[in-house]
Order: structure tokens, then sequence, then C-alpha cells
């Protein structure tokens, strides 16, 4: 980050923005035409930046560290043998991940390792995912005089799958070739399991129904906020209102999730051999699908460049993706502002139909760049000046423009111009996506190929759902349709994400042509009305006059989760902070809020809060059983001082939980009293966390999974009214929906009975 920046500021220098900012086009035909010799200072400096950025790498030593990992693996399984236990199965799963993702390039490592996962995988039960490492294996050289044991585990495993075209072709090719007794004798098992399969009678493919029936409309207000959504006719709470599907995300922080899909639990993930880990798909359908993307990044994952470029990366992939549909409108064209000037008519022409393509919506999304911050503009400026560069100089992009009329240079032009527009326009349009992850986990690290939480596939242990308990944002994506409902502080939907997908849902009852509103920062419940009005104000760059916003009171209802009750003997009142004075300060438990002392409004005393570091000492002694006692009795204590769903009692009802279940998965056991007083704190929890946030929320969900824990062992008394708490697994990525689903019909189920 430190380089990058170096040479960002010595770009900076040479450039300048004669006249201020046009467009992103004039920007780059400006930058072209600097003198010569500056130019090339210039641009050398991104060039030798871009070298500086390639990293060392060993073949031998991938490959010996790939072999130790394996070797692991093939001790742990014939370990197994003798005690055969699942978890070994899948400790060695995971142990031939680590050998599959240190192998990189070298591959006679990577086809063992694929080999050794794919025997392990069918052996677990992951037969989709053990077929794909078969196939992994083969594609990368696995030994000849070994070929027809692989051949075999796929003829297994696609019996297993139930599917007879690859059964009968994998059956076919071992017939061809010369086998010993045994697999002879396999061979001959699998041809009766396949006559068998021939004659069942063939399962129905069910579909869930997707609503195709749009029920918003996109208007246009000519002032400044722009297109908005409204309800075609009314549309009653819960009903699904739209859904999209996105073609461009890319992870954050480097989560290590499908780039194809955004699957975030993968029990073999598929690393590119070529970009030093950093790049997994969940399957090779995925890999196959991302392809035509990859070939162009992979150097620069290689290089590790891309973390380096936060949105202008997501700016590249809709460049990446767009250009084979935008190609055709320009293909005609013969110079550099000929072709930008139909890009331009192209983002100009008002939403056709509720049905325009993706390519045309993200070109149509609005821009803020012309508000940016001379600084903020710069950035992207070299970002966009960066990747085009990257293209030209460590890819074959370029080369699909090679028969057109205009010239390579003219569409350097256009390619800088339209990955600095689409940065531009993410800056305003762009969405963050949300899962559930296990916490604590090393990135490299796989939830699925944990033994001690499963105890088969995609079925959690008992007492093991709260590892999902943890909500984080991995993905940055381009949703174009849901970024045509404007901003109000109280939304009118909840999306809920699966993988690249978004479906949303009316919280409230809409009338019809009442509008749909998103939220783009905290709600008028978990947040004040002056950090909504500055985040909006900073990043979305319009001041919101949303029916809370324009209240006399409208901190009203985020402030009823900071009620205090004063600590001082002669006062005892209820208060309500400042919210004026103490601005972000209400927070005063975060370090960074330290100093800001929250003042009694009815005594004007300072709350010195010594119950709020006694309760902190408590959890961290929570091993202890007396301890335990005193902080179940300091979390009731808190009602003397925190009003109601106080925003800290909900705060610290999730660090107690936590801490009590960190020591009980280290192995403390706890009695039944002590297992109802965690479900009454979790359950008081529940009900403020329902109150702020809704729930259905992500954050209600998560915190859900603990009171699942302690009802599925039985460790306290339940009701059916918390039994159905199953209905909130709609609102789950199908990928963890699966997971929740298994287990409340493992555990939890029954308890109904
Ligand atoms: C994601 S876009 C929403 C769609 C946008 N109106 C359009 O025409 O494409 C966000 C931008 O819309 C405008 N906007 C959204 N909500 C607004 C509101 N409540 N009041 C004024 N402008 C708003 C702002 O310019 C903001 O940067």
């Amino acid at each position: 980050m430190e380089l990058l920046a170096k040479v960002f500021s010595q770009q900076d220098e040479l450039m300048t923005l004669d006249g201020g900012y046009k467009d992103e086009f004039e920007t780059f035909k400006a930058l072209a035409s600097m003198p010569a010799e500056k130019l090339q200072r210039f641009q050398q400096l991104g060039l030798k930046l871009m070298q500086d950025l390639e990293q060392p790498h060993d073949r031998n030593k991938c490959a010996e560290r790939s072999r130790n990992l394996r070797e692991k693996g093939n001790l742990v399984l014939r370990g197994s043998a003798t005690g055969s236990s699942q978890d070994a199965v899948l400790n060695a799963c995971r142990l031939y991940t680590g050998a599959v993702f240190e192998a990189e390039d070298a591959v006679d490592e990577l086809s063992l390792a694929f080999a050794n996962r794919g025997m392990a995988l069918q052996e677990y039960g992951y037969y989709r995912e053990a077929y794909d490492d078969c196939v992994n294996a083969l594609e990368c050289g696995y030994p000849e005089r070994l070929r027809h044991k692989v051949i075999m585990r796929q003829a297994y495993c696609a019996w297993e799958l139930k599917n007879i075209a690859s059964l009968e072709e994998h059956l076919d090719c071992l017939e061809q070739l010369q086998l010993n007794e045994s697999f002879q004798q396999q061979l001959e098992k699998l041809k009766q399991k396949l006559d068998l399969l021939k004659n069942q009678p063939k399962e129905q493919e069910t579909q869930e129904k997707v609503e195709e029936k749009a029920l918003g409309e996109i208007l246009t207000d000519s002032g400044q906020r722009g297109r908005y959504m409204v309800a075609k006719d009314t549309i009653s709470k819960g009903k699904v209102i739209f859904s999209e599907r996105a073609s461009c995300f890319v992870p954050l922080e480097q989560h290590l999730i499908c780039q194809q899909c955004a699957a975030s639990l993968m029990s073999a993930p598929i690393p590119c051999p070529k970009c030093h880990q950093r790049v997994v798909y969940c399957s090779r359908k995925c890999r196959e699908a991302h392809s035509a993307i990859h070939k162009f990044e992979c150097a620069a994952y290689r290089k590790n460049l891309l973390k380096l470029l936060g949105v202008s990366h997501l700016a590249l992939r809709l460049v990446l993706s767009y250009i084979p549909y935008i190609m055709p409108h320009l293909e005609e064209r013969t110079t550099a502002k000929d072709i930008w000037d139909e890009i331009m008519n192209l983002s100009r022409k008002p939403e056709a139909s509720e049905i325009s393509p993706e390519y045309l919506r993200s070109l149509r999304m609005v821009s803020l760049l012309d508000q940016a911050s001379k600084a903020e503009l710069t950035y992207h400026i070299l970002c966009a000046n960066f990747l085009q560069l990257y293209l030209k100089g460590h890819t074959d992009f370029f080369d699909q423009f090679g028969s057109l009329s205009a010239s390579t240079e003219d569409w350097q032009l256009i390619i800088s111009s339209l990955i600095l527009r689409f940065a531009g326009q993410l800056l305003a349009n762009a969405h963050v996506g949300y899962a559930l992850l296990a916490v604590g986990m090393e990135p490299n690290e796989f939830i699925l190929l944990q033994p001690d939480l499963w105890q088969k596939p995609r079925h959690l242990k008992r007492g093991k759902l709260h590892i999902l308990s943890h909500s984080e944002n991995i993905t940055a994506i381009n949703l174009p349709y849901l970024s045509l409902c404007n901003h109000a502080c109280e939304p009118s939907i909840r999306t809920k994400l699966d993988g690249c997908s978004v479906v949303n849902y009316a919280v409230k009852d809409i009338s019809d042509g009442e509008e749909i509103f998103n939220c783009y920062t905290g709600t008028y419940m978990t947040s004040s009305k002056l950090q909504r009005f500055e985040a909006l104000k900073e990043i979305y760059k319009f001041e919101c006059a949303c029916a809370k916003c324009t209240k006399t009171d409208p901190d009203q209802n985020y402030l009823s989760f900071h009620r205090y009750r004063c600590e001082k003997p002669n006062c005892r009142q209820e208060f309500i902070p400042d919210a004026r004075v103490q601005r972000n300060n209400l927070i005063w438990w975060l370090a960074s809020n330290a100093e800001n002392p929250i003042i009694c409004t009815v005594c004007q005393e300072r709350q010195d809060f010594a119950w709020y570091n006694e309760f902190l000492g408590l959890i961290g002694s929570c091993a202890d059983s007396s301890k335990r006692q005193d902080l179940f009795k300091a979390f009731d204590d808190l009602d003397k001082w925190l009003v109601d769903y106080h925003s800290l009692k909900r705060i610290m009802a999730a660090e107690l939980v936590t801490a009590c279940f960190i020591k009980i998965d280290e192995g403390t056991s706890m009695d039944e009293s002590e297992y109802e007083d965690l479900a009454r704190i979790i359950r008081k929890q529940l009900e403020g966390t329902a109150a702020q946030y809704g729930d259905t929320s992500m954050e209600y969900i998560a915190r859900m999974t603990y009171l699942w824990d302690i009802i599925a062992q039985k460790k306290c008394r339940t009701n059916e009214k918390e039994l159905q708490m199953k209905g909130k697994v709609k609102y789950l990525a199908s990928e963890h929906r699966e997971v929740f689903l298994n287990y409340y019909n493992d555990f939890i189920e029954q308890q109904c009975k």
C-alpha cells in the first residue's frame, strides 16, 4: 500500500487537470497529450510499480510443502483405518486441501493432492466435489499407471450422484483397461449398479418458483433524486418485491470465497494454481464460468495489486464483463471520440423497460465523480490508468480490438475512461454483501473442513451452530436494479443476499404508487440523524429529507436505545444523553470514545459506569463457576442503569454469551441452571435485537444460533413459539439455509413432538 501511495503521489505531481474535471474521456485525453517526456516518466512510474509488485516464486518449495501436507493427510487416513472415524477423514480432506493450495503450479504434486483429496471427499460423502477432484487430478497429469484408480472413483461418484451418462462413460473407459482382479470385481459391481440405476424411476426436478412479475416501476425526477422506484400496486409486508442476480462482484479483504458464485461454504475449494492461492472456486463449473474474466486478472492477483485498488477493482470487473456486450455497438466507430460518444449515448437513453440488460443498467447508473474531492478524483484516475497499463502490459486484453478500425491507442483511452466511469458510478451505487462466517478462523481455513464441527456433509454436530454467529462483509457487488432505489432512513425493503443474488422483501405494507426506499446507512433506529447526514453527504452527496429526518424529534427512536437511569444516589432520574452534544459518543464504551463521558441531563453529573469494568472483569473469569453466577447477576443488575432495550445491554449480553460458549467449547461444563441463565440472557438479547434491527435481520439470526445450540442440547425449556424460529432461515443464503435446516431437523424438531 505504501509503495502504491508513493508512486501515485509522484504521478500526481506530473499530472495537471487543467481547466478542472470535464469527464472521464477528456481526462484521459488530456493525460495522453502531456508533453512526451512527462508522459513517458508518468507511465514508467506505473510500469516500475508493476515490476516491484512481482513476487518471488519457488516451485520446488511449493512442491515440498504440498508433499508434506499430503503425507500428513495420508497418515491421518491410515490412522483412521483402525479407529475409522468421520472426523479423521474430514481432517485428511483438510490437509489435502492444504496440499492442493501449497502445490500452486507444481503440477505433479498438485495432481497427487487432488487425487488424494478426491478419495477422502468420496469417503466422507462429498461426491460432487470428489468427482471434480478426480477430473482435476487427471487434468494435472496424474500418473498413467494409476489412472484406473481415479477413473474407478469417478464411476463411484457418478453412481452416487445418479449420473447415468458419466457412469456409463467411466465404465466404458475402465473396460478398455487391463485391471487386476480386485478392480475387475469393482467394475462388475458398478455395472450391476448402473443397470439398477437405469431401471429406477426418474426423480422429478423441483425448482423453486421465482416471482417473475416486477412489483416496482422506475420513475424519473428532474431534480437531484433522479430515478426512483415506486410500487406498481399495493405490496404487503413480507412479499418479494424484486430479485436480481449480479454478474460482477469482488471479494473484500482477500476473503477466499468462490469468485464465480460467492459461495463461502466450500468443502473442496479449487484454487487457481498460478496466482498464489488468492483465487478459489467452489467447483470446476464455476472455475470454467469465470475463466473469461480470470484470464485477464490472474497476473494482477499474482502481483496482489487488486487489493490496493478498492472500488476500481470492481470497476475493472464491470469492464471485463460488459465489454463483449458493449462492443457490437462500437465496432463501426473509427476514432476514440466516436466510440466514447456512442458509449455516452447508450448511457443517456432512458430506462426503456424493466428488463434492460445489466450492462445498460450499469452504464446508466449515476456517477458522483464530478462532485468528488480533488484527492479522490486523482486517486481514481491513477487507479484507472494503472489498470489500463496492466491490461496492456500483462494480458492480451487489447488483442480483441485488433481487427477494428480504431487504433489500440484509441481503445486504451476508452478502457481507462470506462474504468474511471464505472469507478465513479460505483462510489454511489456499489453494494456490500455479507455472509455468516466462522469466528476467529484463519483466512485460508475452510469451515466445512473442520472435523470438530461436522457429523456428516453439511450436518453440524450438536451444539455447534454458534460457529456461524458472525456476520461479515465479504463482497463489493454491482446490483444496478437495486441501485435504482433511493435512500430513506426507514427503508421499505429488507435485502437478502444469496451469493451474488439478492431478494428484496417488503418490510412493511407499501401502497400503490408509494416510493420504495433502500437505506444506504444505518437506519433511524440504529444511528443518529447527524451520523447519517454526514455519511450521506460525504459518500452520496445529498442531504436527506426523508420522513424520519424531517420529524421535529428525528433521533427519538435511536435515543430510545440509549436511555439511562442516573447512577448518582440523589438523582436516580431517567435521562437520555443530549445527542447534539454527544455526537457519535453515545457509544462511550468504545475505546475511541473514551474521552467523551455521558452526562446526566437532569443533575448534570458525569456518569462513572464503574459497573461496566466490573462486568468485563467477570467476563474475563467466566471459566470459574462462582464468577459465572456473579456475571449472570451483574447482567440482571444492568436494568438498574440501562433502561428497556438499551443497546449496551444487547452488546453486553453478546459478550457474556460468547465468552461462556468459548469456555463450553474448551470443555468447561455448566449445570442446568447456568444453561437456563444463558438462555434467558440470549432471549433478552434477541428481544433487544428484534426491537432495534428487526427479527429477520442478520444480527438477530446470528445471535439466535446460541439459543438453538442450547435447545438442541436439551439444556433449557422451550416453547412452541420459540420453535417457530425455523421460519427465520428463509432470510439466509441458500448455502447457510441448508446447514440451519439440517440442524433444526437433526436436533430441534424432535422437541416439538
Ligand atoms: C444509488 S443511486 C439511486 C438512484 C438514482 N436516483 C438514479 O437516478 O440512478 C444514489 C444517488 O441517488 C440520489 N439520491 C438517492 N436517494 C436520495 C434522496 N433521498 N434524496 C436525494 N437524492 C437521492 C443521490 O444522488 C445518490 O447519490
